[in-house]
């Protein structure tokens, strides 16, 4: 049976060109865009000609005072790590993850897992996230959330090497890829998860590479994050993090989704440059960890792709990337000490079509174009904190919170309806999650 949907006269960001805001409507069929029109004469008898070949409309959706854009893509979260939040904060990386995090996460049971991820999912949907990249353990909990909410995941199951269960999670690492690529209709894809450096030794990097290869599957890999990783990697290999990767080979054939990439240098850019994927920039993480500020231009600038992501609501104490396109900007223009470092524009690209392009999704998502899968949001504009709205895209990278988020569409299922969430039990999960955090923090 065929589904379809009329959003109306709407702010249409398509995020394929600098121009491109445009009055209009949109005409989804199933999971996919069938078409977008503007108020010329000609697009509105073409509205007219494909509403004649739809026959009735299952759902319209009077967009006026809205903006209607692609879902944000968020490139680099821990889902769980939402049960965790705000709970030791301000404290240096490694003391965070080795005192904090990994004692919490080892008593994590399978259930922790999706309860954690579906907590982080609502938060996702609410504020605009149609699609995220997660590292983490016991992914098959995350995978049928994913299954069940309706939102499109990029899954890894991460892996840290030096005790005796490397192989063991290996292991889960190939089962995750088999048995969930392509799953969900199609809305989960996987990748390999070594998680840094400086937990995955070279033999071991090797194998996951082989994987890798073998499945032709992206990796995913945490990189360069703070100046203790860069000094631990050159005491153990005499070499910065990016160059360990590189002599490994790790660049040659792969598609790479690296997270962080703070601590990169010119020389380290140039094993960067043509590689396949790119950089996956987390600036709220960076700057409440103090990690540094990531050469987000200089990255760009050589080719190579940067998208965004928050990290884990463990760190980053929040999912809305709305908040994170901000920061993003405001650091680059502060590092630079230039506002016109960059525009507003480029930032929200990133946000969309850049992740995309690091998830290896772009062919179906991180735009709004006719055969697109239909993963899109609308913004509320008729807020005091956005009007008068001189200029939407400014308003939406400087002023538009993840709470502006009025309707979510994603592979054409509508997963929030005017703010109320249709695929999850918000006060469920939250209870949940209450319950289940206190216990994994007790006593650390
Ligand atoms: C083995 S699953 C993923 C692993 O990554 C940890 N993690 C969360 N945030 C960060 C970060 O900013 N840098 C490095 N590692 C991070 C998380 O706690 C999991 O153990
Ligand atoms: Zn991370």
């Amino acid at each position: 049976m065929t589904t379809t949907l009329w959003i109306q006269q709407a702010m249409m960001i398509t995020m394929c060109g600098e121009q491109d805001v445009v009055k209009g409507d949109i005409l989804i069929e199933n999971d996919r865009i069938v078409g977008l029109y503007g108020q010329s004469h000609h697009e509105r008898q073409q509205l007219q000609q494909q509403l004649e070949r739809m026959g009735t409309i299952d759902r319209t959706i009077d967009a006026t005072d809205m903006a209607v854009m692609p879902g944000m893509i968020n490139a680099h979260q821990h889902s769980p790590m939402n049960l965790l939040k705000c709970f030791s904060d301000d404290l240096k990386l490694m003391d965070w993850l080795e005192q904090k995090m990994f004692p919490a996460e080892a008593k994590m049971t399978p259930e922790d897992i999706y309860w954690g991820s579906k907590l982080s999912m609502a938060e996702m949907i609410r504020s605009g996230t149609t699609t995220f990249a997660d590292m983490y353990i016991h992914m098959n909990e995350i995978a049928h959330a994913v299954t069940e909410t309706g939102m499109r995941a990029s899954l890894t199951r991460g892996l840290v090497f030096g005790d005796e269960r490397g192989q063991e999670r290996m292991q889960e690492a190939v089962d995750l890829v088999e048995r969930w690529q392509g799953g969900a209709e199609g809305r989960i894809t996987t990748m390999f998860g070594p998680h840094a450096p400086y937990t995955c030794p070279p033999q071991q990097l090797r194998e996951v590479m082989e994987l890798a290869k073998y499945y032709r599957l992206p990796v995913h890999i945490h990189l360069a994050e703070t100046r203790e990783e860069t000094a631990q990697i050159a005491e153990r290999y005499g070499q910065t993090p990016t160059q360990y990767l590189y002599e490994l080979g790790l660049f040659e054939h792969l598609h790479v989704l690296l997270a962080h990439g703070v601590h990169i240098s010119e020389n380290d850019m140039s094993y960067l440059q043509g590689m396949q994927g790119g950089s996956a920039h987390n600036p709220l993480s960076n700057l409440k960890l103090g990690c540094g500020i990531a050469p987000v231009l200089e990255l760009q600038r050589r080719g190579i792709t940067v998208g965004l992501g928050t990290d884990g609501a463990g760190s980053a104490s929040t999912l809305d990337m709305f908040a994170g396109i901000r920061a993003a900007s405001l650091m680059q223009k502060l590092h630079y000490g230039d506002p016109a470092v960059e525009s507003a524009y480029r930032f929200l690209q990133m946000a969309t079509l850049d992740s995309a392009r690091l998830l290896q999704i772009d062919d179906e998502v991180g735009t709004l174009e006719v055969g697109k899968k239909a993963d899109l949001i609308l913004i509320d504009l008729n807020k005091p904190h956005i009007q008068p709205l001189h200029h939407l895209i400014s308003a939406i990278a400087y002023a538009v919170h993840g709470g502006d988020v009025h309707t979510m569409i994603v592979n054409g299922q509508v997963l929030m309806d005017n703010r109320e969430l249709l695929t999850l039990d918000e006060q469920q999960v939250m209870k949940e999650g209450r319950k289940r955090s206190k216990r994994l923090v007790e006593g650390i």
